[in-house]
Formats: C-alpha cells, structure tokens, sequence
C-alpha cells in the first residue's frame, strides 16, 4: 500500500505529546513525515526528556498510524527531546561535600511502607554493583539501619584527618553506614525537632569520614515536615526515590512526598517511584503473584506525576526476615528479589546518570557515564 502524508499527519492530530495541550502537528512537535511505500518516518521533537515521554510518544504515533491509517505500516519514529537549556546557576542546593558524587534521598509519604528495607537493599546492590556507597540513616523518628545492617551494638570511631577530628562511618557488607540511631539509645523516644537533627545530620554528613563515594542514599524519616525541608537546605541532594506500596492511602501521600520534591523552592530531582510489596508470593509457589493492597498503583501513579517508575517489589517472607536479622536480603546468592533489585538499582543509576547529563558538573553530580559497573552493562 502506498502511504501519505496527508492521512498521517491527519492522524497525528487525534494525539498530543506528553506535557502538551495541543495536538503533536498543530503543536509543532512533529517536524517532518516522509513516506515511502508502506514505511513511515515521523520526527518528532518533545520537551520532556524522560525515557517514559520518549517510549509514550513513539508508542502513541506507531498505535495511531497502525489504528487510523494502515494496520501493516512500518513506522519508524525519531524521537528529539528539545531539552531545557542548562540552568545559568547550580540547581544543587547546599555545600557539595568533597568525595562524595551523588547523594540520592529514599523518601515515602507514608510511613511503614518499606522504604528502610528499599535504601538497605539498594545500597548493597549498588555496592554488589562495585560503586563506593554510603548509607545516611536519617530517619529520626525510627532511625533502622543499624539493625537492618547488623550493626546495632557498634558506634562510630573517631578518626583525625587533615588535622580535623572526624566521625568514621561503621562498615558492613561493603557500605558505610552512619545513622542517627548510634545516637540514641534503643528504648529512647526520640523528639528531637528539626533544627537538632539537621545539626545532628549536618555533622554525620560534613564531619564523617566518608572518603571516596559514588551513592551516598539518605533514608529520610517518612512524611514531608520541616526536618525535610531543613535537610534538603542544608545537602545538596542529587535525586530522590520515592517508595510506595500499591494502597490507595500510601499512593495519596506518595503524591505529596513527589510534589514536596518538585516544589520551585525545593526543586530536587525525583528520580523515579519504586513500589513495595506490590504483591505477595509465597515460597512454597514462587509463580504465583498475588495483588493483596492492589495492582498497578505505583504505575498508574508515576505515568500520572510523568516520572519513572522505577520497579515493583514483591512482599516476601524472606525480606522481613532478613531485615530483621541484619543482613539485607539482596545480598542471598539468589531468590525472587535479586532479579528485581538488580533491575531496580539498574535504572536508580539509569536515572541519576541522565539527570547528572542535563545539569551542569559539580562536586556533588559526578557520575556521568555507566561504564564501570558490570551490572548495569548486561
Ligand atoms: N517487600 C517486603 N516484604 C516483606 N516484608 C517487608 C518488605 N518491605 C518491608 N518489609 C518489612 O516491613 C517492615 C517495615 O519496613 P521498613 O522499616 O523498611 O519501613 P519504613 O517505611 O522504613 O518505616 P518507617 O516508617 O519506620 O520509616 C519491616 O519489618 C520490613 O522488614
């Protein structure tokens, strides 16, 4: 059949591209329709320079043109993202701390959802991955990773560097670890209020002896208060990971953790949306996925915010038991989580690459490039 341009730019306008309210053609989005036979070249230029955008955009055109004009055509769609240009200052808002490339905050809205397990089990498969990572336990209100990496009766050292007493973070499985926890004894209520634990933060941050680190994760108490506002002022924060479980409820306040991020005054990355016990899979029938709080929230809430979603983890025996143990459960030779966390860990570096790619380099954005990190090749 032979094609033309007419009947496919007719079908281009039923469609717009994400972020815009005009059709792709009237929009100008569309550049360029070139058709040979049954083939079709669409060039399409879009402002949004998420990778979701750019698949929306080429899946929307190849479905309209297959709908609409001719169900065999072969369509090829070049997809341009006009992307912003670079910003005249650094939008890394704090002191870049020397050593340390990319700090990325775990947040949730609600709280109890798994983001403690998340940071824990992102941070050893990045360090699995052989990025130096560090993990800062900033959850005041229940401050987990010392249990969750077995490091509970420990405290950090102090070491002289420069001259200058610092805080040497504890080890455990390849990942520094510093957390308010080591602070507060276990039976002890902790209230303290923001202006204490941003100082508190501040010095775990640029006192410690973090040396070289490519990740440094923040695992952020859960909500969206003053202490976050406090810590996002005073680090300079490359991205953030928001964790959700599929319920109504934790997606309503995932909404408000996603917009705390994109609010002008604040303007951190969000790096994508990874939902937790997505569903359950009992041991004895590792096939089976069953949907308990609900399918595809996560999902239909990062295509509704347009940020990544970053993966889905299933609810697990094993990762309760292994969090409680103090020995994250991405680290066991094998199971249903190693699979899912080397993907999701994947596309947290996807994400802080390409978000590093569209500001300018400082201290704090160093990791421009994937090369190194055997994992992420596959
Ligand atoms: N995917 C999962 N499968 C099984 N258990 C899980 C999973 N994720 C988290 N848990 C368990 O749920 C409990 C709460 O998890 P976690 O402490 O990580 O939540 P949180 O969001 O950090 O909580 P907080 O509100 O204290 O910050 C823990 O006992 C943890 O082991």
């Amino acid at each position: 059949m032979k094609l033309n341009k007419k009947d496919i730019l007719e079908a281009l306008k039923t469609i717009t591209v994400p972020g815009a309210g005009e059709n792709m053609v009237d929009s100008g989005a569309v550049t360029n329709v070139l058709t040979f036979g049954d083939e079709v070249i669409v060039d399409v230029t879009i402002n949004n320079p998420t990778l979701q955008a750019r698949k929306k955009t080429e899946v929307d055109i190849l479905k309209t043109i297959h709908e609409k004009v001719y169900e065999k055509a072969q369509v090829k769609v070049n997809v341009k993202v006009n992307a912003p240009a670079a910003p005249e200052k650094n939008e890394i808002k704090g002191k870049a701390i020397p050593g340390i490339k990319n700090i990325v905050a775990v947040a949730s809205g609600k709280g109890g959802v798994g983001k403690s397990t998340v940071t824990a089990n992102l941070a050893v498969t990045l360090a699995k991955m052989g990025f130096k990572v560090g993990v800062l336990d900033a959850d005041i209100y229940g401050p987990s990773m010392p249990i969750m990496f077995d490091v509970a009766s420990e405290r950090p050292l102090s070491v002289t560097i420069d001259g200058k007493s610092k805080m040497k973070p504890v080890e455990s499985y390849g990942v520094k670890v510093l957390s308010i926890g080591f602070f507060t004894k276990p039976d002890q209520a902790v209230i303290w209020r923001g202006p204490m634990a941003a100082k508190a933060l501040n010095q775990m941050i640029f006192d410690a002896a973090w040396g070289e680190l490519d990740f440094l994760l923040l695992d952020l108490p859960p909500g969206t208060g003053d202490i976050h506002l406090s810590i996002m002022q005073a680090l300079p924060i490359t991205g953030a990971v928001v964790v959700s479980t599929p319920q109504a409820i934790a997606l309503a306040d995932a909404k408000k953790g996603v917009a705390m991020f994109q609010q002008d005054s604040i303007n951190v990355p969000v790096l994508g949306i990874i939902e937790n016990m997505a569903y359950f899979t009992p041991a004895e029938l590792p096939e089976n996925k069953y949907y308990i709080f609900g399918r595809e929230g996560a999902k239909n809430l990062a295509e509704d915010l347009d940020v990544r979603m970053l993966g889905e983890i299933p609810l697990i025996q094993s990762i309760r038991e292994a969090g409680d143990v103090g020995r994250p459960a991405a680290l066991q030779a094998d199971g249903p989580l190693i699979n899912v966390m080397d993907e999701i860990t994947r596309n947290v570096v996807e994400e802080t690459v390409r978000r590093n790619t569209d500001l300018p380099p400082t201290e704090a954005i160093k990791i421009t490039t994937m090369a190194g990190c055997a994992a992420v090749k596959n």
